[in-house]
């Protein structure tokens, strides 16, 4: 997962914070959720995992027409079953409730499409002296996390209104 897990969500400015944080706690691991805060707390981060590229597609898919619908979309990556996925408002900089709106969106379309969960890992074969499952996972993780920043990277400025936008 991203370097910086932070403990505090830093929010978007104009955001409110009272009304996003009862729907933000269930979401987060620290409460039983599946969501790490990252970012300095201006973002939230979760794989997902599934059967075969093919359901992970459809669960991308599904979701990006979710973005579609609510004009926010998050920073991700994919490598075959397997995807990493951000939330965070680019502009104003933070935490937004769109952020946090669509991470439980995404919770629920894993369940509909449904995600393996971590324990239901194919076990490997014994015999073969495989780097540990944990390091394997943290260094999938740590890929998927690295290709979604290179992603976000050659965005840009994505989403900061161009010069006379605002005006109108
Ligand atoms: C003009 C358009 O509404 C903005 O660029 C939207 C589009 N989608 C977005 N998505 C995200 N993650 N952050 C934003 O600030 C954002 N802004």
């Amino acid at each position: 997962m991203s370097s910086s897990i932070a403990t505090q969500p830093r929010f978007s400015p104009g955001s409110d914070p009272a009304s996003i944080e009862s729907t933000l706690a269930p979401l987060l691991t620290s409460h039983g959720g599946r969501w790490t805060l990252a970012r300095d707390g201006e973002a939230l981060e979760r794989e997902f995992r599934f059967k075969t590229f093919a359901r992970t597609w459809d669960f991308m898919t599904a979701v990006a027409l979710q973005c579609k619908l609510k004009n926010h979309h998050p920073e991700w990556s994919n490598t075959f079953n397997t995807t990493f996925i951000r939330w965070t408002t680019h502009h104003p900089r933070g935490l937004s409730a769109k952020d946090v709106e669509l991470a439980a969106v995404c919770d629920q379309l894993a369940r509909d499409f449904g995600e393996v969960e971590p324990d239901q890992q194919p076990q490997q074969p014994q015999q073969q002296q495989q780097p540990s499952q944990e390091s394997q996972q943290q260094q999938g993780e740590t890929t998927m996390c690295a290709l979604a920043d290179r992603a976000a990277g050659s965005a840009g400025d994505c989403c900061v209104p161009k010069k006379g936008a605002e005006k109108k």
